[in-house]
């Protein structure tokens, strides 16, 4: 027996409800191009909410440079219904479009309106990112922002040895998240209900550094606490402690942070008596480590110990896809913390995308609180943003639509800092998952040098 349903019966708001909570992103365009509805489907597509896109046009505003190639045109021109793939250059994720021109009901048969349908192109691996991704973020008290295919498949393997004592290395540039992703992993580990302490290796005057680290006895100097005081080794027992700077390290401190790591044991200043450890080490660093060691700045032996494993967190520059979720999300926050309602307008989130972000997620995140402070208004224009970012757009531009050259350029970033961690060419398909010859072939064009292995 077939199931029927007789339309007439239900209410209008029930279409809406299914328009409004579908996964796919629906565009009605009218016969100009103008965008008259869409869903909330665009949040996760484009990183904007629908009023952003009424009444904007395919070819220009929000949609210069997103997305490729549009298609109303040809569509008014065929008058029928169009399959094809859509770059969302933001993302670079292909997206499966279908549109379908409604012409008028006269005999004219001119378009009235068309229906476009949208769906990101997910891969069965791209799901099960996706899947663990949420819950992650749910389960744990970090909110990791992040989309990109390398950035996510570093954050599992980092998951993958979280629950070891392994020592973790985590190199990139200043604001890429380094600390962050420190503290994910501790809450990601067995440790998560243990310390997690922190220290900046090269914001703290040597002499100072080690009773920070191993802390002291009573008596111990002039001027130190008569009670004694305890360091970060015993403060974070049982939890972790994340060296950050560690090539700042002064080369005595080196030698006795690679004792606590051979022999679990340390020595307050001023003690005799050894204190038992258990802590797992993270560190992390923005120096390149062997050319420290080459200038004997860097002990070799601390080097292997700490790198038992090692990240390389990519700058935000070779993530575009977390730049928008990111800014959105620090946006949020804002929102939810003084109870307003700010949006950004498009053209400001194309800007943002678009920016090169030397100081990475701590720039972003700065910026973002900046513009939120400043904007008077509910609507974030792209005339708010700093005079840096902003100006950034034209000479931008110019580059954006060159696809080929921003994919070099990612692909370039991404082997320099893989080659520069790894050092050699098996390394780097390794870490990579590519083939030795692949690997050879990129090394020598992007880095000056190829080790023989
Ligand atoms: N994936 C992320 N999702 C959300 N916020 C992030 C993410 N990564 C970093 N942040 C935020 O960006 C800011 C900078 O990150 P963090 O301090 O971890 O960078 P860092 O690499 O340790 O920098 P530095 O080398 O200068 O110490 C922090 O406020 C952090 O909370």
């Amino acid at each position: 027996m077939r199931n029927t349903v007789d339309s007439n019966t239900l209410p209008e708001h029930f279409y809406l409800d299914i328009l409004e909570n579908l996964f796919l992103c629906v565009f009605v365009n009218d016969d100009t191009g103008r965008t008259t509805y869409t869903n909330p489907a665009t949040i996760r597509h484009y990183g904007v909410t629908p009023h952003y896109l009424i009444s904007t046009y395919p070819d220009w505003g929000f949609w210069e440079g997103v997305v490729y190639p549009p298609a109303y045109k040809q569509l008014m021109k065929e008058k029928r219904t169009i399959f094809y793939n859509q770059l969302n250059l933001f993302t670079n994720n292909c997206h499966s479009t279908i549109n379908t021109p409604v012409l008028k009901n006269d005999s004219s048969e001119n378009v009235e309106f068309m229906v476009q349908i949208i769906q990101e192109n997910f891969s069965t691996k791209d799901l099960d990112i996706i899947s663990n991704q949420t819950k992650d973020i749910t389960n744990l008290r970090i909110d990791l922002i992040g989309k990109n295919h390398f950035f996510c498949t570093l954050i599992k393997e980092l998951e993958k040895v979280a629950d070891s004592d392994i020592p973790i290395l985590l190199l990139g540039e200043s604001g890429t998240g380094k600390t962050h992703i420190a503290e994910y992993i501790h809450n990601y580990s067995y440790r998560q209900d243990k310390p997690f302490r922190s220290i900046n290796c090269g914001a703290i005057p040597s002499n100072l550094l080690e009773s920070e680290l191993f802390g002291y006895i009573s008596g111990s100097f002039t001027g130190a606490n008569t009670k004694g005081k305890k360091g970060l080794f015993e403060l974070a027992e049982g939890g972790t402690l994340f060296l950050d700077e560690i090539g700042d390290l002064p080369i005595d401190l080196q030698v006795k942070i690679l004792h606590v790591l051979d022999n679990g044991k340390f020595m307050p200043v001023g003690s005799t008596v050894p204190i038992h450890s258990n802590v797992r080490i993270i560190t992390a660093t923005n120096k390149d480590l062997k050319n420290c060691i080459t200038e004997k700045n860097f002990r070799e032996d601390l080097y292997w110990r700490i790198n038992a494993f090692c990240s390389v967190i990519p700058p935000l520059r070779s993530r575009r896809e977390d730049i928008i979720p990111l800014a959105q999300h620090y946006l949020d926050k804002h929102n939810s913390k003084y109870q307003t309602n700010k949006v950004f307008y498009p053209q400001t989130l194309v800007i943002l995308a678009m920016y090169h972000w030397p100081g990475n997620i701590r720039e972003l995140k700065n910026v973002i609180e900046r513009i939120y402070i400043l904007t008077g208004g509910n609507i974030i224009y792209e005339n708010h943003l700093p005079k840096e970012v902003y100006r950034s757009n034209n000479k931008n531009k110019k580059h954006y639509h060159k696809y080929d050259e921003i994919i070099k350029q990612a692909e370039k970033e991404i082997i320099i800092s893989v080659y520069n961690s790894q050092g050699t060419i098996t390394g780097v398909s390794q870490t990579l998952s590519i083939s030795q010859g692949r690997a050879y072939r990129m090394i020598k064009r992007y880095c000056n040098v190829i080790s023989e292995e």
